[in-house]
């Protein structure tokens, strides 16, 4: 088989079969009535972990995304949630595994007629019956928790900056308290400061919360700082997954050209952050 088809390999890591896997997903096919996106995919999420998912555009990125939080169909395969088959599951069981993945959309997907606060709020309004009082202070909670001051709260989508709408969504994807987030290019659009900011929040959340981060990005910087292993997307498939560090020595054009091309090179590797 060429390595058109094949899958590369993977990085194992020590005891890495000890690690609880949170998502396993196993012969994943997707398409949209043309030739398939994703076909025969294989990948495991382990708990704690910040995964990136990385491949070229167009590589089926979104969709895999999509596709484990159950809003694409699958021609083929399976996905486990927290040990559960989805197809198996009832209706009832795939709202509570629902309640337990949150997810920011690429473009941060507010409601443009609600406030901030009313944003943050929608996910406790479909799932908990608590009063309007309790809401407003889980949702301000975690308003403080992504660094935004207690007077964006009133305020309307338009009115704030690309930085602040990531962490307006961030905050909905975490109002419910999620074991696993899922991230759709979370600092595309986002200045440098404001990018290596949303990386820093990012990372104190998983160890305050000890979430699980699931985390589709084009962005080297965060690839480097915050995730501990890469998927990489390509034919179909996971071509390889492992450290930034090991895949830098994968031999495939896309790879080598990505991890170590000229957007690398500003990257001191033997200290693993931005030079
Ligand atoms: N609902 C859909 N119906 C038809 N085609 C779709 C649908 N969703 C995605 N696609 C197609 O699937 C392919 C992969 O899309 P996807 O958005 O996952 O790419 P990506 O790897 O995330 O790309 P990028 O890095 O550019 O965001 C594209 O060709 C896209 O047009």
């Amino acid at each position: 088989m060429t390595q058109e088809t094949e899958t590369i390999g993977t990085d194992r890591q020590p005891h890495r079969e000890d690690r609880e896997v949170l998502i396993r997903g196993r012969g994943i096919t997707v398409g949209f009535g043309g030739p398939p996106i994703l076909e025969n995919l294989d990948i495991d999420v382990y708990r704690g972990e910040i995964l990136g998912v990385v491949g070229g555009s167009g590589t089926g990125k979104s969709v895999l995304l999509r596709t484990i939080i159950g809003l694409n169909r699958r021609q083929a395969g399976k996905v486990e949630l927290f040990g559960r088959d989805l197809d198996a599951a009832s209706s009832a069981e795939r709202v509570r595994i629902g309640r337990r993945l949150g997810v920011l959309f690429q473009q941060g997907a507010l409601f443009s007629s609600l406030t901030v606060l009313q944003n943050v709020s929608v996910p406790i309004r479909e799932h908990i019956d608590v009063s309007a009082k309790l809401r407003d202070e889980l949702a301000r909670l975690k308003l403080e928790l992504v660094g935004l001051p207690p007077n964006a709260a009133a305020k309307y989508p338009s009115e704030l900056s690309g930085g602040m709408i990531k962490r307006v969504a961030l905050a909905r994807a975490l109002i419910l308290d999620p074991d696993v987030v899922f991230l759709d290019e979370p600092t595309a659009g986002l200045d440098p400061i404001g990018a290596a900011d949303f990386d820093s929040l990012i990372i104190s959340l998983r160890e305050t919360l000890g979430i699980t981060v699931f985390m589709v990005t084009h962005d080297l910087d965060s690839l480097v700082t915050i995730t501990d292993r890469i998927a990489v997307l390509g034919n179909r498939k996971v071509l390889v997954d492992g450290t930034f560090q090991s895949l830098r020595h994968v031999d495939h054009p896309w790879i080598q050209d990505y991890f170590n091309g000229e957007r690398a090179r500003h990257f001191d590797f033997d200290r693993m952050e931005p030079a």
